[in-house]
């Protein structure tokens, strides 16, 4: 689903220029879990960004669903998850859900119906006309999932979301996230960056661990953990064994 080879991107300061992103190849499969993890400032939110055409590599090249970057954006192949939710406190829930929608010209009575149906796979089916301040920092996350779901993208693009939340919600994040990947009618490939090595492993089939920056490949760790993945699983040895192995890795 995701083919990036060997690409680089420098950016330009006032101190010089800084390599963000070296030699980096890696490919997604359809409906594959990859987790991004690597120190701060090696580069995984300019990955995620090159993928989405956010920006452009210097060298190297990235095939996305099968299309260039941009003809890939042009046909919302990508939804994109950021760590602040940004939804727009003057519209409700639903019309938050349902703006990428709007934008694109559909009509009234099927945005709201897939807004309807998405806000009820991210538990928040009664929350339709609520606005968002009135939703706690989990809810509001789950509203920019089911934006980033509405037009039931092939691919899910995820910066560090639930870094804001604390613990016990962000266990319940990852639970329903996998819940949305494992519905066959949705069923993405997911980039997700985090930092934390437990949700790596929790939630992917592959944990990339990058190096400091320029970041650079640095290990990619196969998580054979069985899937539905549980709460048990975080009971799990093996579970303890790749968590030992990840931040092995990213030493
Ligand atoms: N538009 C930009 N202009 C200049 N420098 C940039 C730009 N975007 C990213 N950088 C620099 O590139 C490097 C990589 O940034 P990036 O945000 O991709 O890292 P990251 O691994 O996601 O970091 P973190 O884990 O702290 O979020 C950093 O040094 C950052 O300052």
């Amino acid at each position: 689903m995701i083919t990036i080879h060997q690409v680089s991107k420098t950016f330009p300061s006032p101190q010089g220029p800084v390599a963000a992103l070296e030699a980096v190849s890696l490919r997604v499969a359809a409906g594959e879990f990859v987790a991004v993890i690597g120190p701060s400032g090696c580069g995984k939110s300019t990955l995620l960004r090159l993928i989405a055409d956010l920006e452009q590599p210097d060298v190297g090249s990235l095939v996305v669903g099968g299309k260039t970057p941009r003809e890939a954006r042009l046909a919302h192949e990508c939804g994109i998850v950021f760590q602040a939710p940004v939804l727009y406190p003057w519209r409700t829930v639903r019309q938050n859900v349902a703006l990428p929608l709007e934008i694109t010209g559909q009509p009234r009575a099927i945005r709201h119906s897939r807004a309807d149906d998405l806000l009820r796979r991210v538990g928040l089916g009664d929350m339709a006309n609520a606005y968002p301040q009135h939703l706690s920092g989990g809810m509001q996350q789950r509203v920019a999932l089911a934006r980033a779901l509405a037009f039931a993208p092939r691919i899910l693009l995820m910066d560090e979301p639930f870094a804001a939340l604390d613990e016990l919600t962000r266990e319940r994040m990852q639970q329903e996230l996998l819940a949305v990947c494992a519905d066959p009618n949705l069923a993405p490939s997911v980039v997700f960056v985090t930092h934390s090595i437990a949700e790596a492993v929790f939630l992917a089939d592959r944990v990339v661990v990058f190096s400091p920056r320029p970041g650079r490949v640095e290990r990619v760790i196969e998580i054979d953990l069985p899937r539905p993945r549980t709460p048990e699983t975080r009971n799990d040895p093996r579970y303890f064994a790749l968590v030992t192995a990840v931040r092995a890795g990213l030493r």
